[in-house]
């Protein structure tokens, strides 16, 4: 019978926009044969004579074309090849149709990726890693894609084999408890400014900020839409909104935000409610804590009242949007509430749905002392 030969394929590995280098991975027992076709090597060594490790300089020329594109070539292994041509679309587009022409088979960089792991959480790890907007974020998910929760599972797995269950669902407990944060390592913390009409809502966010992102008036209803605004708090990436101040109103752009208001603040992982402290009404504040006692109460203006009297019950904050007191702190509360325990570097954590889901799986099997069941949910979560 005769064997299977891997077919050797193409991948653009940077993304498709503007930038200075693109980089084209060759991989295949003809990765080398292919892009030698194609390049004319500057120095006295061609591809296939180089040594492995060995970056060469030279043109990629089609073969009807009469000048080439100077570029580089790193010859990897026997059977790798990256091509770093310019930068955009159309350089790397152009060498792609030329491999392609030879019979060499294009696919995507997720593709390239996923195809050459042996576990998907380490191949969910590398997929999910361009879409953090932090280091921080990276950091950890670069721990998991260096095998940290596939290495856990595995574990678990070993104690399963033992019968030892207790000790499989004391290591299971930590990672479920940490699939909330995972989930922001590529997807922002939701939080919701509201309040009253002119408190300083608009005016804190572009203090947090740090640039004029909503427009602030000495005016109640000033801000109608819902305004959004991405940033990093201690490393952590947090998407604010500003809101429409809510109160009875007869405009009907401004019932419009404030509806919008409204559903804005079901989605929010954090709220923070404002109060005015030149106006400040106890009762009002009092129903407030009360109606929302996870959010974030925060009495801004501190500048204009003299003997401010915060009340006794419930945590409050002082701020002022314009001098920047009390800002800081609130900065520190905001992340102590999002990331009440942050993990340490290199702790194993599920960050894909699919992940969470499969491991709220197990940890039942764990519990009804399933484990063949267990074991095949564990097969199924490594998989690739
Ligand atoms: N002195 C003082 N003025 C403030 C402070 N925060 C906001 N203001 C002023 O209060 C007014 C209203 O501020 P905004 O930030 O537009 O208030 P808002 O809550 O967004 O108002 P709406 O969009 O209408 O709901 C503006 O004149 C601000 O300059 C503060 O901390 N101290
Ligand atoms: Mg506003």
């Amino acid at each position: 019978m005769p064997g299977i030969i891997a077919p050797t394929t193409a991948a653009v590995l940077t993304p498709p926009a503007r930038g200075a280098i693109a980089t084209v991975s060759v991989q295949g027992p003809e990765a080398i044969a292919l892009a030698d076709r194609f390049f004319k090597s500057l120095g006295k060594v061609g591809l296939r004579d180089a040594q492995i490790g060995r970056i060469l300089v030279g043109h990629w020329q089609g073969e009807e074309e009469p000048v080439g594109e100077e570029l580089v070539v790193a010859k990897l292994a026997e059977d790798l090849v990256e091509v770093h041509c310019h930068g955009g679309v159309q350089a790397s587009q152009r060498i792609l149709q030329h491999l392609a022409s030879a019979g060499c088979q294009i696919e995507s960089w997720q593709s390239r990726m996923t195809s050459q792991q042996e576990d998907a959480i380490v191949a969910e790890a590398k997929l999910e890693l361009p879409r953090a907007v932090t280091s921080q974020a990276a950091l950890h998910l670069l721990d998991q894609a260096h095998g940290a929760l596939s290495r856990e599972i595995v574990a678990v797995g070993n104690l399963l084999d033992q019968a030892n269950f207790e000790a499989a669902e004391q290591k299971l407990d930590p990672l479920l408890s940490l699939a909330p944060f995972g989930k922001h390592l590529t997807q922002p913390w939701l939080i919701v400014i509201a309040g009253p009409p002119n408190v300083g809502k608009s005016s804190l966010l572009n203090k947090i900020v740090g640039y004029d992102r909503a427009i602030v008036l000495d005016m109640p209803g000033t801000t109608r839409d819902v305004l959004h605004a991405t940033t990093a708090l201690d490393g952590w990436p947090v998407q604010f909104s500003d809101t429409a101040g809510i109160r009875i109103s007869d405009d009907e752009i401004e019932q419009a935000g404030i509806a919008k208001a409204k559903a804005a603040l079901k989605t929010a992982d954090l709220v923070i409610v404002m109060h005015d402290a030149a106006d400040l009404k106890p009762d009002e504040l009092d129903q407030s804590l009360q109606q929302l006692p996870s959010a974030l109460h925060v009495v801004n203006k501190i500048d204009l009242a003299s003997d401010l009297r915060m009340p006794d019950s419930g945590e409050m904050l002082a701020t002022s949007a314009v001098t920047g007191q009390g800002v800081p702190q609130l900065i520190s509360s905001i992340v102590s509430h999002l990331i009440p325990c942050v993990p340490q570097a290199h702790q194993p954590l599920p960050f894909t749905a699919r992940q969470v889901e499969g491991l709220r799986q197990l940890h039942q099997q764990v519990q009804h002392r399933q484990r063949d069941e267990a074991l095949q949910t564990i097969q199924t979560l490594l998989k690739a």
